[in-house]
Formats: C-alpha cells, structure tokens, sequence
C-alpha cells in the first residue's frame, strides 16, 4: 500500500488506551481524537459518549467536514508500536537457532544469511516481506540494521518510506577479522566510504528525516578494529547521526572484547574511549554491565534498547531492566529478529514481562515489571530511545497519529464455518471490564488484532476487517 495518498481531517471515535508515565495506563472508554491534515493531533476528548459526532464537530471549529473512523466491536485505539532494535536481512532466519550462542549464532546462521544481501534481487523479497510484517504487527517506527551492502541498504530506506514507516536504517560496519572474509568492510576507510554514502542517499530521499533517517552502525566492538570504531565516532559527530550498536549481550562476547580492547576497562569504555556514546546512541542487550558501566552510558545520555525475546533464545541473560529503569536509564524494546524469534513488540512486551519474572525468582520481587511498564517501553520508552518522544508514542496534543486500531472480536463457541477464529486468539465474552481487555489482548493478542495502522496520519496497513472512514459527514 502506497504512503503517498492525501489525508483529510479525521476524527478517530471509540476507546483509546496509552501511556501517560512508566506506571499508568490512561483507558479512556468514549474518546473522540482529531488529526488534521498533517497528521498531527488537534484535539483530544474524553467521555464524549452521549454527545453525537455532529456536537464532537460543532464544538470544534473547522472539523464539520472531517472524515470519522469508528472503533467497531471490542476495540479501541493504540499507540503504534516502536522496535528500537531490529535486523531486517536476518528476517528469513527467524525462529532459526537452535541450541547456539550469540558467537557461533553469528557465524553458523547470521553472516551466510547477511552476506547474500549482495543481491538486490534478494534484499528486494526480504526487506518488502519484513517491512510488511513489521507494520501488520504494529510497529509504526523501527531501528533497523542492513547489511554492509551500499544498494541493498539504501533499498530498505527506500521501502519505509514508501510504505510509511518510520525508520532509522543503518549500513553495517565490520571490518574485523571476526567476520569471514566474504562479508566485511575491506578496510576501514572502504566502510566508512560506504557508510558516508548510505547515510547521504538517506538524506537525499528524505532531506527533513520525517520517515526516514540514516543511522551510523558499528556491528558491536569485536567486529571493528579501533580506527573503524573511531572513524564511525567522528562520522557521527559531522553527521550529526544517530548511532546504533550491541553493547554487553553474552559473556563470551565480553571476555572477547577484553581480550581485544586490554587498554579499556570495559565494554563501555570501549565505545566511550572511541566516541560511540552520545545521546543519540541506540545500545542494544545491555544484558551484563557493571554499575560503573550503567553510570558512564547515564552519563552520556546513550539510550538502551532491552530485547528480551533474543535474550532468551540465544540463551545471553536476563537484563535488569527495573535496575536500569531506577537508575533513569531510556530503555526501550527491540525485537533482534532473528536472534530475537519473533517480528512482534507485542510479544516482546509478554516476553520482557516473562524475563523479569524469572529475574524475580533470582533476585526480588522488585524486579517484576507490571503490564503497565512493559506497554509504556514498547510505546513512549521506544520514543525516547530513538529520539521521537515529543511525536509518537502517545495520544497528545501536537503528537502525530501513529497508532493501531485494536480489535478484539466477541467469542463465539464454534469458530467460523471453516473452524478457525478469524477474529484472532482472543475470546471476548462481553462480562470484561476495560482493563481485562486490554490484558486479554497484552497476553494473548497478535496480529489478526491489528486491524489497521497509522503513521502520520496516513494508513499504511489494514487487514479485511477494517471498515475504513464513514466519510465526510455533512456538518
Ligand atoms: N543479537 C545480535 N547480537 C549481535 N552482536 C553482533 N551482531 C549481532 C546480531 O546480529 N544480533
Ligand atoms: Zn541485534
């Protein structure tokens, strides 16, 4: 679906749920929200139940033409979801580790896969396939690492943007000799060649960055040499880019890094001696730091992207979100396709609710996140993470529509004529108040719930289910 239809004013009527800090969740059940032409929230209103949509226009000068799209059924409106840590040319792996490593993870599934992104051909299928699959889960921004293939990265950029997803799209830099030698940079001055191109074409094809921006993207340490970590530190400070990279995922990766960096004394420290931590700085995993690591990243304001899915599936560790979170670190959720095994942040949200749990029975109740705090990650922490935090992520006044309409469908006791549930894996019985909705649909929701999706303003994703605007209603 082309982003690049004209949108009109619209009032979107019907229950909306979203964050309004770390520990609430506003649900608020007859809501009325107008997004103007732009895209941006004009207006926000609550318990309009009894006023009819012709009062909602009249009382808001200049809207007696809008368009209104209507929740139906067991349904409300949502922030779209932000994945602050994705790998798009690792999408044909997903589910695909078996008992590996994150080191030989690397090397047995991940560097073929990537490597064959030397096909535009190729990367064309894949990055399409992913940047579908991201949307009909939600995501209406994401992080994305390519490949270290100049075309095939700027393909993906190409793609978010006509297809209206929010994106930072990075070219991989490795240049180590960690990497097998048909997949990495030449040499540091080729990667950084290369990655100066991405980052200006990204540019060229979005001067404002409004969908799409580039990201400067060190693989992790072990697979840059310490002038390719400095060149990347210096062509993000001139460039004025965000940055993304792995950072303390899995300890043998740790101890490789010892090895390798024995000037510094940790992990952070590397990226820090080579100028790679800036407020603009995406650190993924963060799984195994060191108060004082945790006190530098603080320090320079870097941002945290926990992805628990992956953590869990390539066996790295439990992160301790809740200690990053009292220590006021930024943290976000990721996906890792496909160390993470699954596209959706909605099952990231379960999955990062699952890690500190089981963190929990190591440590204290303390480390147990709520559902409040896990949807507050996947929404305004991810804003944050990336830099959007005054855009998306919630449903406010000068924020811009990127959301979700959730549908949950009512239970019945025999499916459709064919047996399935169409309506997706939620049972509605009609007896759950609001907030068990929207628990039902945390834990046990998925895709066939995303009925349609927003960014800007601009609908970029619906399944059949969606029954579009009512059209302009005359005043
Ligand atoms: N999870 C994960 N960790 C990494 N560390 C370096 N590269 C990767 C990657 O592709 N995925
Ligand atoms: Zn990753």
């Amino acid at each position: 679906m082309a982003a690049s239809a004209p949108i009109s004013k619209t009032i979107y009527l019907g229950p909306f749920v979203h964050s309004t800090s770390l520990t609430e969740l506003e649900i608020s059940e007859q809501g009325a929200i107008g997004v103007d032409e732009k895209g941006v929230i004009a207006f926000v209103e609550r318990d309009v139940a009894h006023d009819g949509v012709d009062e909602i226009k009249r009382r808001n000068q200049g809207w007696e033409n809008a368009e209104v799209v209507s929740v139906e059924g067991n349904g409300f409106f949502f922030p779209g979801f932000i994945d602050t840590h994705t790998h798009a040319p690792q999408h044909p792996n997903t589910g695909l580790f078996g008992k590996t490593t994150l080191l030989d993870w690397l090397q047995t599934y991940t560097f073929p896969m990537e490597a064959s992104f030397a096909s535009l051909q190729k990367a064309s299928t894949i990055y399409r396939n992913f940047v579908s699959r991201t949307l009909s889960h939600g995501t209406t921004t994401c992080a994305y690492y390519a490949t270290i293939h100049v075309p095939a990265t700027n393909l993906l950029a190409d793609i978010c943007l006509a297809r209206g997803q929010r994106a930072l799209v990075g070219r991989v830099c490795m240049n180590s000799d960690l990497s097998p030698e048909y997949y990495r940079d030449e040499s540091t001055e080729t990667g950084l060649r290369d990655s100066l191109e991405s980052i200006n074409y990204i540019r060229s094809i979005d001067p404002a960055g409004e969908i799409v921006k580039p990201i400067v993207t060190p693989r992790f340490a072990p697979s840059c040499t310490p002038d390719c970590l400095s060149a990347m530190g210096r062509l993000a400070k001139e460039t004025d880019t965000h940055i993304q990279t792995h950072i303390s995922e899995n300890v043998n990766e740790i101890a490789f890094v010892a090895e390798m960096f024995p000037a510094q004394d940790s992990y952070t420290h590397v990226y820090d001696t080579h100028g790679l931590l800036t407020p603009k700085t995406i650190l993924a995993h963060a799984v195994h730091l060191s108060p004082e690591e945790r006190a530098t990243i603080k320090q320079r304001g870097s941002k945290i992207s926990h992805c628990p899915a992956s953590n869990t599936a390539i066996t790295s560790g439990c992160a301790p979100v809740r200690t990053l979170l009292d220590e006021g670190h930024t943290v976000g959720l990721g996906t890792d396709v496909s160390g993470g095994f699954h596209p959706s942040i909605l099952e990231n949200v379960r999955q990062c609710i699952w890690v500190s749990r089981h963190l929990a029975l190591q440590t204290s109740d303390a480390a147990k996140l709520s559902t409040e705090e896990a949807l507050y990650l996947a929404t305004r922490g991810g804003a944050a993470v990336v830099g959007l935090e005054d855009k998306v992520g919630a449903f406010e006044v000068g924020m811009e529509w990127d959301a979700q309409m959730i549908s949950l469908g009512t239970a019945n006791e025999e499916g459709c004529p064919d047996g399935a549930f169409e309506d997706g894996p939620v049972d509605v019985f009609g007896w759950e108040n609001w907030t068990e909705k929207v628990e039902k649909w945390v834990y046990s929701g998925d895709d066939r719930n995303t009925v349609a999706v927003w960014v800007r303003g601009r609908l970029v994703h619906r399944t059949g289910k969606f029954m579009g605007a009512r059209g302009a209603a005359t005043p």
